[in-house]
């Protein structure tokens, strides 16, 4: 290996591969410059537009943290990027967390973004090369799921995504052997898994092992023990779909997922409800990022795509804890691999025959990472904190939400993160000059902006003026020169800004799209509420006349119930002073009463009698007086009710006046 890398403070190292070009009669667009004498490597290419387009560019010149011509192997990539540091990363330092890495490719279709990163059929990817060293060097600290009954439930009960865990050797007999299991099958891992693509799935043997990365050391932290869980999804569209889960031509309709934060993961968002399988040893993990790789071609196909019309994404999580007898808690670091989609002209695109939509889309997401990855690239080294943009689309969200460390004590550090710009120099000058533009770290870029351009193209000189105006002598002068440069920066922003116009109405069409569907969906969703606001209406109407009825009710059984109270209390009165009255008024006496009268003792009763009998009345009179009164105060209190039961008390009380039982006791 030669010169490490120099350490860089921005999140992402950007590097430019040179794929040998198939084509041997195009013209070269690209140059790499000699490497300054302090370098390894060179670090700089310019661009120049080919003799036959008619638009004359300016030359333009792009910095990287390194260029890799065409005659660079696979192995001097995977030594070269700074891959193996983010191994080193993702296993952590002895008795710590590891941090996440992402390694990603990004390139014009055709460019070999796929070549570098996932291989080919004879030759390795990064990724391969990277699982192998990872299996080497943490086979002896790799739980054994076979042999506890307990890692595999911690293992899920860890876990933060609410994500189905799956052990790689069912997901291998699901594969290869029909679906019928040998051993206890894990839940949710139906037999139909995968069955459109399983028969295409390559055997271990027939995957390419060179290059060998044997020689390649790396430390691992012998005081933990580690699980190795794989997981793949790709962003189709903006929408995230799981590539491990079954969706086969004849398969239900895939279901996308959600990025967000969950119960167990407050301040990190995650991919929600992947299904990840957890594998032993570097065969199992080649085989489901074969399983992966073949469902994305699937899924492509009957989703009317291609492979590069998906950002791919492969997760190889690393998830560590301390030896002993009671282990530690899990922690979890994750290196994501990215095949980003491949970026195409429009026009390119519309012939190819892709939606316009879709085009857009990955224009558009990649327009939106390559304003991302120049925002937080220029701001690397200064004290203000980048504000990247990166909610604009998924595949930014994605790639950036989790890349700046949330603060705090317990707070992972950030990712780290490589770029890998692949690129044909004898390819499409428009579209590979975009994507340099987007991912070169742009303040190295030489041609400077000149302000009187737009005036120039305003005034209306004539722009397809090729050869520098002269004066009338013949000769060029200095003033005809610098017209003529201003034509040539002329000519570039006129270029750069059909492209930008091209752009824009691709965004445009689909804004306005959006803005359709968006504003149907609110008519809708409108009258929908309108719908729903009359029923609850409806529904608390009717409760509250219903509690009315049932108030009123309670209230006049209390008055009635009260009212039979007040007759009650009369009526025994009454019944008390009638049966008084009826004592003495009795007005036939008998015959011996009446001889009894005279005698002397009789004499002194009856006068002793009558004397009482005048106070008791007099009582009884004032008593009576008073009841009178309160029957006249309740007779008033009745006469405001109409109620056929008040009109009846009121008729019994005038019939018991008016019987004259002993109520007027004057009469
Ligand atoms: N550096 C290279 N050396 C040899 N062959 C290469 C190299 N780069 C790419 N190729 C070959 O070029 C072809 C296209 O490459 P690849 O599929 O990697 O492109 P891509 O950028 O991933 O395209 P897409 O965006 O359409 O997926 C493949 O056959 C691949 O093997």
């Amino acid at each position: 290996m030669d010169a490490p890398l120099s350490p860089s403070t921005a999140l992402f190292d950007v590097f430019l591969r040179l794929r040998p070009s198939a084509s041997h009669n195009a013209e070269r667009f690209l140059d790499v410059e000699e490497p300054a004498s302090h370098e390894y490597a060179p670090t700089h290419i310019t661009i120049k537009p080919p003799a036959h387009d008619t638009r004359k560019r300016a030359v333009e010149r792009f910095a990287f943290t390194r260029v890799f011509e065409e005659s660079a192997g696979q192995r001097d990539l995977f030594e070269h990027t700074g891959v193996l540091p983010l191994v080193r990363g993702v296993l952590g330092e002895q008795g710590r967390e590891g941090r996440d890495g992402l390694l990603a490719t990004l390139g014009v279709t055709g460019s070999g973004k796929s070549h570098t990163i996932l291989g080919s059929k004879t030759q390795r990817g990064l990724t391969q090369m990277t699982l192998d060293v990872l299996f080497r060097h943490t086979a002896p600290h790799l739980v054994d799921l076979a042999n506890s009954h307990s890692v595999f439930p911690s293992l899920c009960a860890a876990d933060a995504s609410e994500a189905q865990l799956v052990p790689a050797w069912n997901f291998r007999e699901a594969i290869y052997f029909d679906g019928t299991p040998s051993r206890a099958a894990t839940p949710g891992l139906e037999s139909s898994f995968l069955s459109s693509s399983r028969r295409d799935v390559p055997r271990f043997s027939a995957v390419p092992m060179t290059p060998s990365v044997d020689d390649v050391e790396i430390d691992v932290d012998t005081t933990a023990e580690y699980a190795i869980v794989v997981s793949m999804y790709e962003v189709y569209n903006d929408r995230i779909f799981d590539l491990l889960t079954a969706s086969g031509k004849g398969a239900a309709k895939r279901r996308s997922l959600l990025f967000k934060s969950t119960e167990a993961s407050p301040d990190r968002k995650v991919v929600a409800g992947l299904r990840k399988v957890v594998c032993s040893n570097l065969e199992e993990a080649l085989l489901v990022l074969q399983v992966g790789l073949q469902e994305r071609r699937v899924a492509g196909t009957g989703s009317n795509a291609v492979s590069s019309r998906s950002h791919g994404f492969f997760c190889v999580e690393v998830k560590k804890r301390c030896r002993g007898s009671v282990p530690g808690p899990w922690t979890s670091s994750t290196l994501t691999v990215v095949d980003l989609a491949g970026s195409e002209r429009a026009r390119a695109a519309k012939t190819a025959g892709a939606t316009l939509a879709e085009a857009g889309k990955i224009n558009e997401s990649l327009m939106y990472l390559g304003q991302c990855m120049q925002m937080q690239s220029d701001h690397a080294n200064s004290t203000t904190p980048a504000l990247v943009p990166f909610r604009q689309c998924k595949l930014t969200e994605l790639l950036f939400s989790n890349s700046f460390s949330a603060g705090g004590s317990n707070a992972k550090a950030p990712q780290k993160a490589i770029m890998i710009v692949t690129a044909d120099p004898l390819g499409d000058f428009n579209a590979t000059s975009q994507i340099l533009r987007y991912s070169a770290l742009a303040r190295e870029v030489t041609v400077p902006r000149i302000p009187s351009t737009t005036s120039t193209i305003l005034a209306g000189v004539p722009l397809n003026t090729q050869r520098p105006p002269s004066s009338g002598s013949g000769r060029v002068t200095p003033s005809s020169m610098l017209l003529h440069e201003d034509l040539g920066n002329a000519l570039t922003e006129q270029a750069r800004l059909r492209e930008e116009l091209e752009m824009t109405q691709i965004m445009l069409a689909e804004e306005i799209e959006r803005r359709r569907a968006a504003e149907a969906s609110w008519r809708v969703a409108s009258s929908q509420l309108d719908e729903v606001e009359a029923a609850v209406r409806e529904e608390v109407w009717g409760e509250m006349e219903a509690r009315l009825a049932q108030e009123q009710r309670r209230w006049r059984a209390a008055r009635d119930e009260e009212i039979d109270r007040q007759e009650e209390h009369l009526d025994r009165k009454l019944a008390i002073l009638t049966q008084g009255i009826s004592v003495y008024e009795d007005e036939d006496p008998s015959e011996e009463d009446k001889e009894n009268v005279n005698t002397d003792a009789d004499v002194f009763r009856t006068s002793s009698g009558k004397k009482g009998d005048v106070q008791r009345m007099s009582a009884l009179e004032e008593e009576n007086a008073a009841l009178r009164i309160r029957l006249e105060a309740l007779e008033r209190a009745q006469v405001g009710s109409r109620s056929p039961s008040k009109k009846m008390r009121v008729l019994k009380t005038r019939k018991w006046e008016g019987s004259g039982m002993g109520l007027d006791l004057q009469s």
